[in-house]
């Protein structure tokens, strides 16, 4: 069995009026990548921060490596922890090399494994160079060589790839899928969805500081019931003239399906002689994550009816407003 790393109950914080979090659970697995997502504003850096213990909760309880992150025994823990702050800020004056050995030192990690890091994020070629001459994905970089040191347990990642070029992108996710292997659990917070979604176990989304969605994509795309999409290449003519294929028939020309219809349509397109190709496509992360937060916003009475009605499937934004419904029930 895995066992917890993150624990989070009912957890609420309040900055004077404004709720920041309002009754958020979660349980994080070891070795389990959690995606965290949500407009600016939604509560994710403060989530964050409550994990760290750099933030206080207003109620709830949280444990990390079963302890209070809030307990004078967390402070052992923090080895262990990586951390990748949203703005990340070094001492200008200083090299790249001289930033990670004092951090290095900070978190008892042997020397050695400074040159390895900063080899690993493509720095070694500037690591003589102060911080104050290097661009902004330079210091992303070295943010991320200073959250990796001492192979943490627990990483947090706010905005890791903001800054970095698609190489780096690329490599950092690399790094992200190694550490996961050998047991770390990651928090990733990130507004750039597409190419997150193949490098995590589950999303949450965040909106005004509730969770609105959590579970894996296959959940998340069960739950919001969006059409797969199948495209047909050599019998687009005929389409419009098969009574089953016809009635999925959208503007883009593409069929759209509903998930248990997905087999009965892909057989009756595979009967075709003329087919060349077919691709079929599920719901992207990035249209989940519209999915789930305008379907909050109608909850909240942000969209007119009229908005509701445009929508394409009243049985999906019903299902959705029951589910959200039943999540803002246990959080309030
Ligand atoms: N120390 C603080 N004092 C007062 N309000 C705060 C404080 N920290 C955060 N907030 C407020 O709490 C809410 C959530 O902020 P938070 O930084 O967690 O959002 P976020 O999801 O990380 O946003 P972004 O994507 O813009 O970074 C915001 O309304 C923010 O203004």
């Amino acid at each position: 069995m895995t066992s917890s790393i993150v624990t989070m109950t009912n957890v609420s914080k309040h900055f004077q009026r404004l709720k920041a979090l309002n009754n958020i659970s979660l349980e994080l697995a070891e070795g389990e990548v959690l995606g965290l997502f949500g407009h600016n504003g939604a509560g994710k850096t403060t989530m964050m921060k409550i994990i760290l213990g750099i933030e206080k909760t207003s109620s709830g309880d949280v444990s990390i490596f079963g302890r209070d992150p809030q307990s004078k025994q967390a402070w052992q823990d923090r080895r262990h922890i990586g951390y990748l702050p949203e703005n990340v800020s070094f001492y200008d004056h200083l090299t790249g090399v001289e930033v990670l050995r004092y951090f290095a030192k900070l978190k008892s990690v042997p020397r050695t494994q400074v040159a390895e890091l900063l080899e690993l994020v493509g720095l070694t070629h500037a690591m003589q160079r102060q911080v104050k001459t290097y661009s902004k994905g330079m210091r992303q970089r070295l943010g991320l060589a200073q959250a990796f040191l001492g192979e943490p347990k627990l990483l947090l990642l706010d905005e890791p790839t903001v800054g970095l070029d698609p190489t780096a992108t690329q490599e950092f996710y690399h790094s992200v899928d190694g550490l996961k292997k050998r047991g770390a659990s990651i928090i990733l917070c990130s507004h750039v969805l597409p190419g997150v979604e193949q490098h995590i176990e589950r999303a949450m989304i965040l909106s005004g500081g509730q969770a609105i969605a959590i579970g894996s994509l296959a959940q998340l795309r069960e739950q919001a019931n969006l059409p797969v999409m199948i495209q047909t290449q050599g019998i687009n003519a005929q389409l419009s003239d098969d009574p089953l294929l016809a009635t999925f028939i959208k503007g883009d020309g593409c069929l759209h399906v509903q998930e248990h219809e997905k087999m009965r349509v892909l057989k009756q397109v595979m009967e075709y002689d003329g087919l060349t190709d077919v691709s079929v496509e599920s719901a992207s992360l990035e249209q989940l994550y519209q999915y789930y937060l305008s379907h909050a916003a109608v909850i909240k009475g942000k969209l007119s009816a009229s908005c509701i009605q445009g929508l394409s499937n009243d049985a999906n934004v019903t299902t959705a407003a029951r589910t959200i419904k039943r999540n803002e029930g246990v959080a309030s």
